[in-house]
């Protein structure tokens, strides 16, 4: 095998086969942090920095990590001497999924088949320049040519989606849903809680002073959403928390962090148990999926999120949270009533969530997520759920990504490792080629389909 060729991720001739029977069909994308006015405005990109590493988080790690100066990541240095530095240290991070995405992003959509290094740094640097001044390379078409039918953006309660708005009126050949994402608004102990909730009384025009017109303000943005082709909510949540919690209870905590007085970390915990539950009223009126992403420790390292905010790098997973016991009562409150999506990285909970999501038909476990979003990670979660829960209730790919140039490469690596796993699983003699083509085609597009987007 060489360097990313048709076999690439694939061991044996099940494999390919069954890749074969995926390949081309469309992507459905239930997760990602698109743009959607970058969609809209349409312009695209002046050079391979911005399309690949600008926004992107993941790479910047990697070049923190071999050394660039923070000046050529995130600083004042030219995207030329950026790329030029992200180029030169490229070979160093073989092995990450980051340099298999951007490379299979250069042969795919530029035809660029050389490994990126300081020597063909120049090269990919001009002949991706004069290919991002075409049309064709534009961000409407890119999402066409990359065959992405429905994509679902992170977007706050509070916004009014006029991007979203326009993009349904504007934009042809894939459809751009938001997602209801209200952490925000749960996440009470935060310094800036108040100004979230004001934005969010602002944006619905609701007065938002105690608890109850938190709620119709909640109630409001979620109908509104919904009008607006929204199919599920999400939430950044490390440790779940869910009890049952009195609304007296969560109205005395509510008036007491509005009034700017400091919460115990039990009230804390109380309101995120109450409002956890109230999300999960909503999306069961609205027929929409509750995400939960799982323990992610965001801002972890303290000097970065200092100097550059968050999502810049410096988030750790955490596998020392309890997840049986604290999902408990939200699985049982909305046991075969709300479909629930639990995506987690660490290994060691998979077998935890696997277990639950095989006990409740309406719970689905999400693909590997984030840090554990790669040819390994996906590999031993996708054998995990095969022997645990079915492959048939997995909730299918998402792309999480943070630029649209990669929602291809993400997919296919998805797809491949699928083939791979299931692959296996025929040649071993566990299933039958016919089953496992359905099987394949199930979790990579009929599967997604149905759970997320049935009425669209
Ligand atoms: O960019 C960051 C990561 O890709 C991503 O996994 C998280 O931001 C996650 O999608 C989320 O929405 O919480």
């Amino acid at each position: 095998m060489s360097f990313l060729d048709e076999n690439y991720l694939l061991e044996g001739e099940t494999a390919k086969k069954l890749y074969k029977e995926i390949e081309y069909l469309p992507i459905l994308d239930a997760h990602n942090h698109g743009d959607v006015s970058e969609i809209l405005a349409n312009k695209g990109w002046n050079d391979i920095w911005e399309v690949e590493a600008a926004t992107d988080h993941y790479v910047w790690e990697l070049m923190r990590k071999r050394g660039v100066s923070e000046e050529k990541i995130t600083g004042d240095a030219s995207n030329k001497k950026k790329w030029l530095a992200l180029a030169e240290i490229f070979p160093e991070i073989a092995g990450n999924p980051t340099y298999e995405w951007i490379h299979l992003d250069l042969k795919r959509r530029f035809g660029i088949e050389a490994p990126i290094s300081k020597h063909t740094a120049e090269m990919i640097w001009e002949k991706t320049k004069n290919m991002l001044a075409k049309d064709e390379m534009k961000p409407q078409n890119l999402l066409k040519e990359m065959n992405v039918e429905i994509m679902c953006t992170t977007d706050e309660p509070y916004s009014l989606l006029e991007d979203h708005k326009r993009a349904k009126e504007e934009v042809e050949g894939v459809k751009i849903l938001p997602t209801w994402r209200p952490d925000k608004i749960m996440n009470i102990e935060h310094k800036n809680w108040t100004e979230y909730v004001d934005k969010l009384g602002e944006a619905y025009e609701q007065d938002t002073s105690n608890l109850d017109g938190l709620l119709k303000a909640l109630k409001k943005s979620h109908d509104y959403f919904e009008e607006m082709g929204c199919v599920a909510s999400d939430h950044g949540i490390v440790e779940p928390i869910s009890y049952g919690v009195e609304k007296s209870a969560a109205a005395e905590i509510y008036d007491k962090a509005a009034a700017g007085n400091e919460l115990t970390t039990q009230e804390i915990r109380d309101f995120k148990a109450f409002t956890l539950i109230e999300f999960g009223k909503l999306n069961e009126e609205s027929g929409w999926v509750t995400q939960l992403h799982i323990g992610a420790v965001r801002n972890y390292r303290d000097s970065l999120y200092q100097e550059l905010g968050p999502d810049t790098g410096g988030d750790i997973s955490n596998s020392d949270i309890e997840i049986a016991e604290n999902l408990k009562y939200f699985v049982n409150k909305f046991d075969s009533e709300l479909d629930i999506v639990l995506y987690t990285m660490e290994p060691t909970h998979w077998f935890t969530v696997s277990t639950i999501s095989r006990a409740f038909p309406n719970v689905s476990l999400g693909a590997a997520w984030w840090l554990t979003d790669n040819p390994h990670g996906m590999e031993k979660q996708l054998q995990q759920v095969t022997n645990v829960d079915l492959f048939y209730n997995l909730a299918g790919m998402v792309t999480d990504s943070r630029k649209l140039m990669s929602y291809s490469s993400r997919s296919e690596m998805f797809r491949r490792t699928l083939a791979n796993v299931v692959g296996r699983q025929v040649d071993r003699g566990r299933m039958p080629y016919s089953t496992a083509a359905d099987l394949v085609k199930h979790v990579s597009y009929y599967g997604p389909k149905e759970l997320f987007f049935k009425n669209i």
